[in-house]
């Protein structure tokens, strides 16, 4: 008897893992199998055109969100204590933590990991036995899981979307000089009302050398302005733009366009109470008040702040079955191409949506909490509210 067909739109779902999304190689090996051309992209990709309420209808409202990281223990004595080992890969950003299953986090630990991620801004899990539906309800308790309307999904469980550049490279070319895509320095989903908290990339395939991701913290970015010129951007908004467009159901022959959202350029983080630089070069495209030629040097100035400094950023190396949480309300990052899909990388993605980004004048930056200002900075925040005083 011949063997059973593949069902293309089962191949992905069942945990665990090994038998669910697999590694690429056999993904794609079955899909290609049961006769799907992946010449033209992802088969996951819903087929009819995507209006502006697919993102509008779920997400524009007033949801309550309360960040897990502000009912943690301070110390995360829970979850710190449970690992093997926990260390910092860079002073300002990133922590790895050896020795424990996210899948298998208390209450108390997940909420503590709210917090860890709050401070570290992404921390790091290797060799993850996770499979999708795992991974989904884990996001649930960092907040409301978005279900992207244009990102690939995994079958059967919406809110996990599948990350696969080298076959993503076939919808939307890249090259070594344009990679494009996500390798250039982003953060998701800024066009939301309540934009991203916690992403979580779990990486099941990764290239022998290359497809390392950056991230650059947006409390320290924020720290590296003069206190005079963080006066002038504190409290200022900006138009932040979708990654993607959308049709107007209203015009649809106006073709699509692309989602639009004032939001605060410096937020304050819920749980840690610092204040956080919140542009990207992707998707901010205007300070709001100023004239357009101001803005753009202003914004420019920032993404390079952000951009060129090695201190504020890590580069993390992946291996198979890592898992990275990242906080988008206070980092910036970047895939890199490098390995330009010369061998697979492949994983699931779930994001938690936040609050909407506040800015409150009285918060403080991390430095300041963390009592690490050198005795130049405390001198230049003295002159500043010298000069406020006259
Ligand atoms: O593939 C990566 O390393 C990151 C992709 C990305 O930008 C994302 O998942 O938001
Ligand atoms: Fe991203």
């Amino acid at each position: 008897m011949a063997p059973a067909p593949i069902d293309p739109r089962i191949v992905d779902v069942a945990p665990p893992r090994k038998d669910s999304l697999g590694l690429p190689g056999p993904t794609r090996e079955r899909l290609e199998k049961a006769g799907i051309d992946l010449s033209s992209g992802y088969p996951y990709r819903p087929s009819r055109p995507l209006y502006i309420d697919d993102v509008y209808n779920i997400r524009n409202f007033d949801r309550s969100h309360v960040d897990p990281g502000t009912r943690a223990d301070p110390e995360k004595k829970a979850l710190l204590s449970a690992a093997k080992e926990v260390f910092d890969l860079t002073r300002h950003i990133g922590t790895e933590i050896v020795g424990l299953q996210l899948k298998d986090l208390t209450d108390q630990q997940k909420d503590e990991l709210g917090l860890l991620i709050a401070e570290r801004s992404v921390v790091f899990f290797r060799d993850q036995d996770i499979s999708p539906q795992q991974q989904k309800e884990l996001g649930k308790w960092f907040g409301e899981i978005e279900i992207h309307p244009q990102v690939p999904q995994v079958p059967g469980v919406a809110g996990v979307s599948v990350i696969w550049p080298e076959l993503q490279a076939t919808e939307n070319p890249a090259s070594f000089r344009r990679p494009g895509g996500s390798s250039r320095w982003h953060t998701d989903l800024v066009h939301e009302r309540q934009p991203a908290g916690v992403t979580h990339l779990h990486n099941d395939t990764v290239p022998t050398v290359g497809g390392d991701t950056l991230w650059a913290s947006g409390y320290s970015a924020y720290e590296k302005l003069s206190p005079l010129f963080r006066q002038f951007i504190d409290g200022k908004t900006a138009i932040y733009r979708s990654a993607h467009p959308y049709l107007d159901r209203k015009n649809p022959e106006a073709g699509p366009k692309y989602v639009e959202r004032e939001h605060p350029i410096v937020r304050v983080h819920p749980a840690t109470g610092w204040k956080a630089l919140w542009v990207n070069r992707a998707m901010t495209s205007r300070i709001v008040g100023l004239d357009k030629a101001e803005s753009d040097v202003i914004l420019g100035y920032l993404f390079d702040v952000y951009e060129k400094n090695p201190d504020i950023q890590v580069r993390f190396k992946w291996s198979p079955r890592t898992s990275a949480l990242w906080d988008n309300r206070i980092t910036i990052h970047n895939a890199s191409w490098d390995y330009e899909g010369s061998q697979p990388r492949h994983g699931t993605r779930v994001t938690s949506l936040a609050e909407k980004p506040v800015f409150d004048p009285n918060a403080s930056t991390r430095r300041e909490k963390l009592g690490l200002l050198g005795q130049e900075e405390i001198q230049e925040l003295i002159s500043v509210k010298e000069l406020g005083l006259k």
